[in-house]
């Protein structure tokens, strides 16, 4: 796939992109403290390691509901999602396959409230994510989604447990986080040991394997305890033993910790290990299985 970095570059968006971009955890997405009345509280005091797995809640986690979205291209109007419904129930793990340019990305992008549709709704926990302010959105991402990339998408400039504590970063005031920041930083530490990463605590992206990188990566977007992670080719850039070792963990932890699971992917043997695929095809949603 693509960089998910380049998302936004090639057309205009007439409905335009969330603030944050298409990097929920780059610095566009700090400032974006103001809680979420949505009946949603952030886990910050406790420890989700030691949270059994459980559904949480009745009804769909994430339900998306005629998802069309478009891009303007100079005078040329290009439609890349045509109508897309999806359900995604608490705690079930959901591959999304589909040949390269199918709009696979551009609909994680959505859902992830990372993109406005050009039209459709999307539910998270029962809330009607667009009718929210930018913040209250931005907040309620953080708190509910983690995001998993290709390309790891860790800010080069912060070591490993700094990568993994920006979620907390950004869903507590300053004086927030310098009140709990003891607390945060065993808990991160902790994560990173758990994940085989004990002995990298403070070194850079930049100092990191590949694999290294999207552990901290899943350490980041499991921080908040979501009770969703979305997954865009998690493997991607990885050999295929490290990539089998990535796996490994992401359902480990998806099996722990009962988050739901959305991920794209373009190897069948990660797909199958998904409880549902759908394929995107040109824009639409079908049921592989
Ligand atoms: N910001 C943008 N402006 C214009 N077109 C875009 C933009 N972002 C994506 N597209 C187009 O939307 C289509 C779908 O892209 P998307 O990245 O969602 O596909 P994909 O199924 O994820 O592909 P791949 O498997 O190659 O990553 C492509 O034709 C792409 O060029």
């Amino acid at each position: 796939m693509q960089d998910p970095t380049a998302h936004g570059a090639a057309g205009s968006d007439p409905t335009g992109p969330d603030p944050t971009g298409s990097d929920p955890y780059g610095q566009g997405a700090f400032g974006s403290t103001a809680p979420v009345s949505a009946g949603f509280a952030l886990p910050l005091e406790t420890d989700p390691r030691s949270k059994p797995a459980k559904p949480r809640g009745a009804g769909p986690l994430l339900s998306a509901r005629g998802i069309q979205k478009s891009y303007a291209i100079g005078e040329r109007k290009i439609e890349i999602l045509h109508g897309v419904d999806l359900d995604l129930a608490h705690g079930e793990s959901v591959a999304l396959v589909g040949a390269s340019g199918a709009g696979k990305s551009t609909l994680l992008h959505v859902l992830g409230l990372l993109d406005r549709p050009s039209a459709g709704t999307v539910e998270l926990g029962g809330v009607d994510t667009w009718k929210l302010s930018p913040t209250q959105r931005s907040a309620l991402r953080n708190g509910q989604i983690g995001f998993v990339f290709q390309f790891y998408h860790l800010l080069p400039e912060l070591t490993a447990i700094e990568n993994v504590l920006l979620p907390a970063m950004i869903s507590n005031s300053t004086a927030g986080f310098r009140r709990r920041r003891a607390g945060l930083r065993q808990r991160a530490t902790e994560m990173l040991e758990a994940f085989g990463l004990g002995q990298r605590l403070k070194h850079r992206p930049g100092q990191l394997s590949g694999g290294e990188r999207q552990r901290v990566a899943i350490a980041r977007a499991l921080f908040n305890d979501p009770p969703l992670i979305i997954a865009d080719e998690p493997t991607g850039n990885l050999d295929t033993q490290t990539g089998e070792d990535v796996l490994e963990l992401l359902f480990a932890e998806h099996r722990r910790l009962g988050f739901s699971l959305l991920m794209v992917t373009h190897d069948e043997r990660v797909a199958s290990r998904c409880s549902r695929a759908l394929e995107m095809v040109d824009g639409r949603l079908l049921t592989r299985r």
